[in-house]
């Protein structure tokens, strides 16, 4: 157990009461995903929406709404350029302190050097004399799974480290990046494999497939997804077989109908001229999975790394040595070879309280179920404590893209929290409202204007119950995204492709977050300080902790509130 700040010897998980806040008030905790605050125009689908429950929360006591940063530095990630994005934002959220994500410790370990002395590498090195490297990963500069950057100088790393033979199995992205980069990143991938080959190494793209058809499906939503990344990249099977990527990804982006996005472009292959798949991974092999960041790379190592294994038939079980760029789950310990340490995020604000006797009941659908537990307990499945805890997760639509079915399950995440909340059996109730994220990457405008109005009538379903009780509440979201839908040059102008139409923004933005705290639980006097004006996600755990009743740990990032005497 890590005890940063402590001595182990002085070390407690008891937290200090409160001098003015009482125990026992229940809280709903509400994340609303991607719900951004930016300016009122046609691309903001939150304005566009009727959000009457949100609105009046803005609107309500100035004193009890502002807003919070969620992306960049605020949430560890390596520059205030870098959106926000649901792992570091529910780690931040969870963990009330910034960790150095990811991102920033893979880049860290490449320009050291040090990526290539750890055991993890070590580790698959013992494949490069025999063996093939396959790394398998999104293929963008989004930068929320994934960089481009470092998988070319990993490739370069193995090139001056004796690898003989390297296969690529890309994942394209349109979700982090606009519709139709893949075209560009494969062209530099390709690039920079010939320049390997130049050096005598046999290095090819041998695979690929979009993120959300192909491998990067998260929480065991729908395993075809993974099986359909598993019978490309490990056997050498798909439904479309091409000698080139580069033609792989143009043909398929314009003749498949409806056109895909790239996020959903079929699994596909690259063969020889003979039709020989160039890299099914096989006994020997090395396999490297490259995204850093865990929910959807889990079930792929959990394929990758299980001898005992049921979610499909893997039809030949490779004998390999497989390393993720990180360990992506520190409870299951998965996978048990990794390039780069994990964010050593422990002692959560969920097993705090926990540990403090708090009641917790946390609840989203399949798609979003890990963010209020697996990320906000610092990327740990599983419970702390099963007795004093209840995480129910609703089942998400599978197959589908969420513009088709925008309202998702907020209604009925927001019931399950109304039944939690009024069985009194729970302390705090924490949900996930998806909508305004799922349908904000969908790129559909419409749908999300959709989504948002059903996010917002959850909301009002919570808070009512919250009332009920005499409650607290605090409302708040991961990162920004349906607030605003179009690309933008630097003076903010949207801006146009070359066929003069408007390009969609499909990813997460850089927008800070609302956060709203009120109900008629809360001590006359609570209010937000002025004095914390950068406050970001991680100091929301500090407020939560304190509307508890209890005092936060010291080396948590300090609290928004205050009591003043009334
Ligand atoms: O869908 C995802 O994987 C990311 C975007 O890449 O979104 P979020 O961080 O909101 O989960
Ligand atoms: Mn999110
Ligand atoms: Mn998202």
């Amino acid at each position: 157990m890590g005890s940063s700040g402590n001595k182990a010897s002085e070390f407690s998980w008891k937290l200090a009461d409160h001098p003015k806040l009482p125990k026992g008030k229940q809280i709903a905790v509400v994340v609303l995903d991607g719900w951004g605050e930016a300016k009122p125009n046609e691309y903001n689908c939150i304005h566009t929406a009727e959000t009457p429950k949100m609105d009046s929360l803005k609107n309500g006591a100035p004193e009890l709404w502002r807003l919070v940063k969620a992306h960049g530095t605020a949430v560890g990630l390596p520059s205030d350029d870098d959106m926000g994005n649901s792992e570091v934002g529910h780690n931040a959220l969870g963990a009330g302190r910034i960790f150095s994500q990811g991102a920033k410790l893979v880049d860290s370990a490449l320009a050291s050097g040090k990526i290539y002395d750890e055991p993890g590498f070590k580790y698959i090195q013992e494949s490069f004399e025999t063996g093939t490297l396959h790394l398998i990963g999104l293929l963008s500069d989004g930068g929320v799974h994934s960089r481009l950057d470092q998988l070319q100088l990993l490739l370069k790393g193995v090139s001056d480290r004796g690898v003989k033979r390297v296969r690529v199995h890309i994942l394209t992205d349109g979700r982090d990046v606009l519709d139709g980069s893949s075209v560009g990143f494969v062209e530099t991938l390709e690039h920079d494999l010939s320049l390997l080959r130049d050096k005598g190494i046999d290095a090819r793209i041998a695979s690929g497939g979009g993120r959300m058809y192909v491998t990067m499906d998260r929480y065991e939503n729908d395993w075809n997804v993974v099986k359909r990344g598993w019978d490309a990249q490990v056997l050498g099977e798909a439904p479309y077989k091409f000698t080139d990527a580069l033609e792989a990804v143009k043909k398929l982006r314009a003749e498949q109908q409806p056109k895909p996005n790239d996020q959903y472009l079929p699994a596909f292959v690259i063969v020889d001229e003979n039709g020989k798949p160039v890299g099914p991974i096989v006994d020997g092999d090395a396999v490297v999975t490259l995204n850093y960041r865990a929910d959807r790379m889990v079930m792929l190592a959990k394929a990758l790394e299980y001898e005992n294994f049921d979610k499909f038939d893997r039809v030949r079980y490779p004998k390999i040595r497989y390393a993720g760029m990180l360990e992506y789950d520190g409870e299951l310990k998965l996978p048990s070879h990794y390039l780069v340490s994990p964010p050593e995020i422990e002692r959560t604000s969920g097993e705090y309280l926990v540990k403090n006797g708090i009641r917790t009941f946390a609840c989203s659908e399949t798609v979003k179920f890990g963010h209020v537990t697996f990320f906000w307990n610092g990327n740990r499945s599983g419970y702390f404590n099963p007795e004093l805890e209840k995480y129910v997760e609703i089942p998400s639509d599978s197959g589908i893209t969420f513009n088709t079915q925008p309202k998702m399950k907020a209604l009925e995440i927001a019931e399950k929290a109304r039944e939690a909340i009024l069985s009194g059996d729970f302390d705090q109730v924490r949900v996930n409202l998806p909508n305004s994220d799922m349908v904000g990457h969908t790129g559909d405008i419409e749908a999300t204007v959709v989504a948002c109005k059903a996010a917002d009538e959850a909301v009002k379903i919570i808070l009512d119950a919250i009332e009920q009780v005499g409650g607290i509440y605090v409302v708040t979201a991961d990162h920004g995204n349906a607030e605003d839908m179009v690309k933008r040059d630097k003076s903010g102008k949207p801006l146009l492709d070359k066929n003069g139409n408007i390009q969609i923004l499909t990813s997460h933005t850089l927008e800070p977050v609302p956060i709203a705290i009120g109900g008629p639980g809360l001590t006359p006097g609570v209010r937000f300080r002025n004095d914390v004006p950068n406050g970001g996600l991680a100091n929301v755990a500090a407020t939560v902790i304190n509307l508890h009743g209890f005092e936060a740990p010291s080396d948590y990032e300090t609290t928004l509130i205050e009591v003043v005497d009334k």
